[in-house]
């Protein structure tokens, strides 16, 4: 079994996608060579012209200097899976976190909520990519319907299909009468998730590895400095989404105090 874990990893953190050939793979001798760089936006693929795998350089290298190619816009987690390492935090603007949110059970429209849902393919519980440059418009079509009032019943279609991102139509829908509910639930759910993050993290520091062997230890070592990398850059993504949220939710709550005052201003005025 371990033979065959070695094997399935060497294989495909090797392998080549060649995009022109219709995503056909390949394992090409020279190219596995490449590493991978977040900041290099050119592919290997299939040319046609000279009947060989070519690779073009995006930038100018110098005699010496390492050349990169981009394993594909993959978050950290996904280069984790795949090819066994994590970039440097910060370094990747395609990283993503996923973040779950379930319907709320005590919600009077629960049973409507989830047969919209489940009309769309998605379920009572989902969850959404979250990038540090912000949310999916299919997150907040799922939120408004997650806090929705009964009395926005005949909406709760609409809204189902704008969350399932099989939807054809990607426009952000607004609500705003209830759109500091769906934003103040996401970034619940932020919160929660940002909360097991840290507790993980916190943990790591004294996790007790069990091992005696020095070669296993070191192995082990390595696996949680990953797993700690990770989850330290997917909770970064989180803390931004969390700021964002959090500065949205202020304004809104401002705005409407301020309306609020100038509608007391305005009753005073004609008493
Ligand atoms: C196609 S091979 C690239 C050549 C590899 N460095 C070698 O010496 O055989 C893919 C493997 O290289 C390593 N790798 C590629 N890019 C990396 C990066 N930016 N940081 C750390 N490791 C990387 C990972 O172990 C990955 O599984």
């Amino acid at each position: 079994m371990e033979t065959f874990k070695w094997s399935f990893g060497i294989l495909f953190s090797r392998l080549v996608r060649l995009p022109s050939m219709g995503g056909r793979v390949a394992l090409v001798p020279w190219a596995d060579m490449l590493n991978h760089s977040c900041d290099v936006e050119t592919f290997l693929d299939y040319d046609k012209s000279s009947q060989g795998v070519v690779f073009t350089t995006d930038r100018a290298y110098q005699p010496g200097e390492q050349v990169f190619i981009s394993y594909g816009r993959k978050s950290n987690g996904e280069l984790l899976l795949s090819y066994g390492f994590v970039p440097r935090e910060g370094t990747n603007p395609r990283d993503s976190v996923e973040l779950s949110v379930s319907l709320i059970k005590s919600d009077s429209c629960y049973k409507e909520k989830l047969e919209a849902l489940k009309k769309h393919g998605l379920s009572a519980s989902q969850c959404f990519p979250i990038q540090i440059t912000g949310w999916p418009v299919e997150l907040m079509a799922y939120a408004y319907l997650a806090v929705c009032p009964p009395s926005m019943k005949n909406q709760f279609n609409e809204m189902a299909a704008a969350a399932s991102s099989k939807s054809t139509s990607k426009k952000d829908t607004r609500h705003p009468e209830i759109e500091e509910y769906a934003l103040q639930f996401i970034l619940d759910a932020c919160e929660a998730s940002i909360s097991k993050y840290s507790k993980f993290l916190q943990a790591s520091g004294s996790m007790d590895l069990d091992v005696t062997n020095p070669k296993l230890l070191n192995r082990k070592l390595f696996l949680k400095q990953l797993a700690v990398d990770l989850c330290t850059s997917e909770r970064r993504i989180l803390f931004r989404a969390q700021y964002i949220l959090r500065r949205r939710l202020r304004d809104i709550r401002s705005g409407e105090l301020k309306a609020l005052r100038i509608f007391d201003g305005f009753r005073k005025l004609f008493k």
